[in-house]
C-alpha cells in the first residue's frame, strides 16, 4: 500500500491551508522537475543574461523555475507572500492569505550544465496579510521543504517535527518512501568547499585539521569528505547517512554575513535537519535563533550530525 503526499497531507495535525501551501510548492516542484529533465534538449541551460539582486549571473533556468513557484502560489488564495532568491523585492500577491513562502527556486544552478543534482529550497511562515512581517525567525517556520532534483526527484518535508521523504512517480505523483528521518548522531563525513581554507576562520580550520588527522589525530577517527557544490544535494546526503556541511564565515564573505541565505537556505534546511534529531549553528547560535534583518541576508551555515556539529560548537566556544 503506497501513500500519497494528498493522503499523507490529510493525516498531519495541521491547518488545511498550511498544507495546501505545501501541496502548492509539490507541486510546482513537480513540473521543474519535468522542465529539468528535458532541459538540455530544449537547449536550456544557459545563462538568462541578467544577474540577480544578490550579484549573481542567473540561469534560464532559475527564471524559469522561480515563474514555475510563483504560478503556483499565486493560484493559492492562502499565500499572501513570496520572498525569492530570484526577486529583488518580496511579491505582495492579491490573495489576503494568512502564509508567506520564502524560496531558493533553483539551488546549486551551477551543476545544470554538467548533469547534477539541484533543488528547490521552502519556507512557510505564518503572516498577518495586513501588515506582514518578512523578518521572522527560523524557529517561526510552520512548514519547509526541498525538492532534490537527483536520479529520483525526492521531495522532503517537514511541519517542525519529523522530517518525511517522498518521491516523484512516473504519474507526476509524490509517494511517501520515508517516513521519520534520523540522522545519525555520528558520522565520518564532513562537507565544506576546501579551496576556501586559506580564507577560513580559526574553529573552521582547527576541525577540518583534526579530520584530515583522522586516526591520527585528536579526533581519534578516520574522515571522508564529500561536495556536490549543490546545499540541496549535500544536505540529502546528510539527512540519509549522517554528516555535515559547513559554510562558514570566511574573510572573503564576512563583509555580506556569509555565502548562503537565512530565509530560503539556511533556515529552511536548519528545521528539516533539527527535525530529524541534527543540529545547525552559525558557529555561535543556533541558525533558527537568528533575527533576519533583510530578506536576502546570509549567514554562516553549519549543520548536520549532532555529535560533529558539537565539535565545531566546542572549537567555536574555544576560540
Ligand atoms: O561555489 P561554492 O563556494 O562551492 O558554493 C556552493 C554553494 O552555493 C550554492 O550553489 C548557492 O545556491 P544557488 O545556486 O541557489 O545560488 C549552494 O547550493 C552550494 O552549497
Ligand atoms: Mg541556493
Ligand atoms: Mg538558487
Amino acid at each position: 500500500m503506497t501513500t500519497s503526499l494528498a493522503q499523507w497531507l490529510a493525516a498531519q495535525n495541521v491547518a488545511p491551508e498550511l498544507a495546501s501551501v505545501v501541496a502548492s510548492m509539490a507541486a510546482a516542484s513537480a513540473e521543474i522537475a519535468a522542465v529539468l529533465r528535458l532541459a538540455p534538449i530544449a537547449g536550456q541551460t544557459g545563462l538568462a543574461g541578467h544577474t540577480n539582486v544578490q550579484g549573481e549571473a542567473q540561469k534560464e533556468l532559475d527564471v524559469v523555475s522561480n515563474d514555475i513557484v510563483l504560478k503556483h502560489l499565486s493560484a493559492n488564495a492562502n499565500v499572501s507572500i513570496l520572498v525569492s532568491e530570484e526577486l529583488d523585492e518580496a511579491v505582495h500577491m492579491e490573495n489576503q492569505g494568512r502564509y508567506m513562502v520564502a524560496t531558493d527556486p533553483l539551488d546549486g544552478s551551477s551543476n545544470l550544465d554538467v548533469n547534477v543534482t539541484v533543488g528547490t529550497i521552502f519556507s512557510v511562515l505564518g503572516v498577518d496579510p495586513t501588515k506582514p512581517d518578512l523578518l521572522q525567525k527560523g524557529s517561526a517556520q510552520l512548514a519547509a521543504g526541498y525538492a532534490a532534483y537527483g536520479p529520483a526527484t525526492s521531495l522532503v518535508l517537514t511541519f517542525g517535527t519529523g522530517t518525511s521523504v517522498f518521491t516523484l512517480d512516473g504519474s507526476g505523483q509524490f509517494v511517501l518512501t520515508l517516513d521519520g528521518v534520523k540522522v545519525p548522531v555520528a558520522s565520518g563525513e564532513y562537507a565544506i568547499n576546501t579551496a576556501r581554507e586559506r580564507f577560513w576562520d580559526k574553529p573552521t580550520q582547527a576541525y577540518v585539521t583534526e579530520n584530515v588527522a583522522g586516526e591520527t589525530g585528536a579526533a581519534g577517527k578516520r574522515y571522508n569528505m564529500r561536495w556536490v557544490g549543490s546545499m540541496v544535494a549535500d544536505i540529502h546526503r546528510i539527512l540519509m547517512r549522517g554528516g555535515i556541511f559547513l559554510y562558514p564565515l570566511d574573510s572573503e564573505t564576512v563583509s555580506k554575513g556569509g555565502r548562503l541565505r537565512l530565509l530560503y537556505e539556511a533556515n529552511p534546511m536548519a528545521l528539516l535537519v533539527e527535525a530529524a534529531g541534527g543540529k545547525s549553528t552559525t558557529g555561535h547560535e543556533r541558525i533558527l535563533d537568528v533575527q533576519p534583518t533583510g530578506i536576502h541576508q546570509r549567514v554562516p551555515v553549519i549543520l548536520g550530525s549532532a555529535e560533529e556539529v558539537s565539535r565545531v560548537e566546542a572549537f567555536y566556544a574555544k576560540a
